[in-house]
């Protein structure tokens, strides 16, 4: 095999709470984490030299060692002495810098692809520990499907699927690092955790209802307030008919969920018609989990 093609699946947050902020500046989090069906495309080929070259749609992305697909593959070249260079081809979907661990995604994929093409026959704890050093979300998209996370989201355990909804995706038009959010986050007395057991309770009783009574992102209470915009969202979005509606991680994306086509198709043309999305994508729930030894 010369080369090989992967799809790089976005998530959605059904549930974040921050419980500490570690010694190490990193956040300690309990988090619903859940594929959805939009994806990045990932191409990687065998060349004959030693480099490690990207190509990309999207001309503001580095294809240097800034880009994470070139971190994936620069680690495993290097952990485990490769010397046979590889060309990714990057077909980006998924918004960027959005909250839908794009990046973490398309890692993940690199990791698992230059696992096969080089017959590596690593293990699945291997390769999520490799994952951990290139972001805490990069282990869980090696998972995917619904998933509780813990640590700084490298303690995962899978949970049944979430009932199947439509998902519309709302990312304004404004930039927020996951960074920043993190370090304006304040923990103090008056924030509302989220009661993450009680998801993992009515996930495992298949209960949707009850699921979505406890969803939400204690992250938005750094965002919302910074960009009114979020809020102007999750409002619309609740008015055209969602079960729900919510900001994804660390934003500034918002998500809806839906039990109805119609209504989602209708939400999705209002919004591409609107003007508060700059990118707008309607897709459902993804649940296959991707298949490691
Ligand atoms: C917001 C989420 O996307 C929710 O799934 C994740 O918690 C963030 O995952 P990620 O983007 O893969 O995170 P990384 O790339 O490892 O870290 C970006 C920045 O976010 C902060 N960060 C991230 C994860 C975490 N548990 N605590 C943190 O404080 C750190 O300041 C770090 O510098
Ligand atoms: N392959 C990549 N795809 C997207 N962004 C990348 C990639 N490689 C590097 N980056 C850089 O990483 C930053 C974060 O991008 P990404 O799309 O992963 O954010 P995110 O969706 O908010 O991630 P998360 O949800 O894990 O916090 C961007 O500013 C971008 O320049």
């Amino acid at each position: 095999m010369n080369s090989i093609k992967l799809k790089a699946y976005a998530k959605i947050n059904l549930g974040l709470d921050v419980i500490r902020k570690r010694e190490d500046g990193y956040h300690e989090v309990r988090m619903i984490m859940q594929t959805i069906g939009l994806y990045d495309k990932v191409s990687i080929l065998r060349t004959n030299n030693t480099s490690i070259t990207v190509k990309t749609n999207l001309p503001y992305l580095p294809v240097d060692e800034n880009n994470l697909v070139y971190k994936a593959a620069a680690l495993i070249k290097n952990t485990y002495q490769i010397s046979q260079g590889v060309h990714i081809i990057l077909d980006k979907k998924i918004p960027v810098a959005a909250g839908l661990a794009g990046g973490s995604s398309d890692a993940a994929t690199v990791l698992y692809g230059l696992n096969r093409l080089f017959h590596l026959n690593l293990p699945k704890e291997e390769l999520m520990a490799l994952g951990l050093k290139l972001g805490a979300d990069v282990p869980y998209c090696l998972m995917r499907g619904t998933a509780l996370s813990e640590g700084i989201g490298e303690k995962l355990t899978a949970l049944p699927p979430f009932p199947f909804c439509y998902v519309l995706i709302v990312k304004p038009g404004i930039n927020v690092s996951t960074r920043y959010v993190y370090e304006n986050l304040k923990l103090n007395d008056s924030v509302k955790h989220p009661n993450i057991d009680a998801i993992v309770s009515a996930i495992k009783t298949n209960d949707l209802r009850e699921a979505v009574s406890h969803f939400d992102n204690v992250l938005e209470t750094v965002t919302v307030k910074d960009y009114p915009i979020i809020g102007q969202i999750k409002e619309q979005l609740m008015a055209s008919g969602a079960i729900t509606s919510l900001m994804s991680g660390s934003g500034p994306t918002v998500f809806g969920l839906y039990d109805s086509k119609e209504k989602a198709e209708r939400s999705f043309y209002q919004f591409k018609t609107g003007n508060l999305g700059k990118q707008v994508y309607l897709t459902g729930l993804y649940q296959p989990r991707l298949k490691l030894s």
